[in-house]
């Protein structure tokens, strides 16, 4: 099932709750010294998985770190499947240090690096791959469709998704296994075989591809729904904004030209992930610094997701588009020119006229973009190894008949390794295992 990797000897420890001042703090141990390090600082270890009120001392000088809750987690059913200890502090960023200091004495134990808890974790088939990225999505999860995504993924959606294609593989690999080793004796009618094989290998593809086809909508999700604002020098991008984001984040001014660089503000609008980008004013300029900011803006303008194009109610409309990238026209200043721009959202910075339509509107385009249903694939990762898989399957559902069986065999241990590098299984070995239990071939 998992890798076959070293599994660790020493033991690590981390703060697990940040590195600011708070009311507890949270210090995570696991490894074989765990117990050790609870034996040296806390006096013993406490009855397993119950918090217990503890004295924690220096181990070389006695002295009274903390009063701390202490809890004893003996592995293997603990998140890292090592054994574990949890110390429960005061927030202190004093508190804290000694007691990292005081386990850092403990023989055996060194700090954790970045997500070495996470790491074990794998290493020891606790989760797979696919539930490791949930736990990393979940703690990035700044909306509530970010989070029910990610608290999906950790609940081992895909992982188990992908893992019920990965068996239907391997078990293709050993009907065609089988085929290739027994033909010949006679046991096997191989035209049969053949169209079993690729009737199934057409289902496996078409339902990897089903998942596919969901217009990237988890990646869209991880990576937040891209609207860019653009229009000419001084049409009121930054000042839209700062007003739809409720943030003063980019510089306004009279002067045509003031935005140079794109800015982003990341927002939620009803639990959907938005990113607002403003952008340079469009416009022929001999300045260089400006010039390179409108480059920037058309990059961004073609890899946006939606463009609000921003024209001054007080102005005429430009009757140009900005590509072919769905976009929103919208006639900014309306207070200024009261009436105008009929059949375009108008709005106001300055009386905060149209604000709430235009969010309104924007929260709609993300919310079909984003689409219903759950999605499974949420990383390219995933995508570039089920689409691999998925073409391996297609050269099999297409084989001609009388194709050579081991090319068909290639394809499927191909289309299976794919498959297991998603949850970060590699290796066939199951199928070995598969091929001689479910075939008679003992004899
Ligand atoms: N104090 C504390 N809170 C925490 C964590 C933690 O490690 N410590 N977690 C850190 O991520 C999250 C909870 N995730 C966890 C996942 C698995 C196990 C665990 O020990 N699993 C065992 C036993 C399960 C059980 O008791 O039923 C197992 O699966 O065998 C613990 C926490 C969030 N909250
Ligand atoms: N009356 C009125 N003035 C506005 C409104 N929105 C922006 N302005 C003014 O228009 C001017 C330009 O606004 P900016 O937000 O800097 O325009 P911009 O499109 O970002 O301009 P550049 O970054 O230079 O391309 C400023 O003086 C703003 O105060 C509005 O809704 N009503
Ligand atoms: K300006
Ligand atoms: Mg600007």
């Amino acid at each position: 099932m998992t890798p076959s990797l070293p599994t660790p000897t020493d033991t690590i420890f981390a703060p697990a709750s940040g590195f600011g001042r708070a009311a507890v703090a949270v210090v995570r141990i696991s490894g074989p010294a765990a117990g050790a390090a609870l034996d040296r600082l806390a006096g013993g270890r406490p009855e397993p998985r119950r918090l217990s009120l503890r004295r924690l001392r220096d181990p070389a000088s006695h002295e009274i770190l903390d009063q701390a809750l202490v809890a004893w987690l003996p592995g293997p059913a603990t998140a890292t499947g090592e054994d574990m200890a949890e110390l429960h502090l005061h927030g202190g960023l004093a508190v804290r240090a000694a007691v990292l200091r005081a386990l850092a004495s403990v023989p055996g134990c060194r700090p954790a690096e970045a997500g070495a808890f996470s790491r074990r974790a794998f290493l020891n088939g606790r989760i797979d791959l696919t539930e490791a990225e949930g736990i990393a999505d979940l703690i990035d999860a700044e909306t509530e469709a970010q989070r029910v995504q990610a608290l999906r993924q950790l609940d081992g959606a895909l992982g188990r998704q992908v893992a019920t294609w990965r068996e239907t593989g391997i078990d293709l690999l050993a009907g065609a296994e089988a085929a290739l080793d027994f033909a010949d004796e006679g046991d096997v009618d191989a035209d049969d075989l053949d169209a079993a094989l690729s009737g199934r290998a057409a289902a496996l593809r078409d339902a990897i591809q089903g998942a596919l086809a969901d217009g990237r909508r988890g990646e869209r999700l991880r990576e937040g729904f891209c609207v860019v604002l653009a229009g000419a020098p001084n049409a009121g991008k930054s000042t839209l904004l700062n007003a739809l984001s409720g943030r003063d984040a980019a510089i306004v001014s009279d002067i045509p030209g003031t935005t140079r660089d794109t800015i982003e503000v990341r927002c939620d609008l009803g639990g959907l992930p938005v990113i607002l980008v403003d952008t340079a004013g469009l416009r022929a300029t001999e300045d260089a610094i400006e010039a390179e900011g409108v480059k920037r803006t058309h990059r961004r303008i073609r890899s946006a997701d939606l463009v609000l194009h921003l024209m001054p109610a007080d102005g005429p409309a430009v009757a140009e588009g900005l590509g072919d990238i769905p976009t929103l026209r919208i006639r900014t200043k309306s207070d200024l020119a009261p009436g105008a721009g009929e059949g375009a959202l108008a709005v106001s910075a300055v009386t905060g006229a149209g604000l709430d339509a235009l969010l309104d509107a924007v929260q709609a385009a993300a919310a079909a973009s984003f689409g219903q249903g759950d999605a499974l694939v949420t990383r390219e990762r995933h995508r570039a190894a089920l689409t691999r898989a998925a073409g391996h399957l297609d050269r099999v559902a297409a084989a001609p008949a009388g194709f050579p069986p081991e090319l068909i065999a290639e394809d499927l241990r191909l289309a299976v390794r794919a498959l297991g590098e998603v949850g970060g299984h590699v290796g066939v070995e199951e199928m070995l295992d598969r091929l001689f239990s479910g075939f008679c071939i003992g004899k």
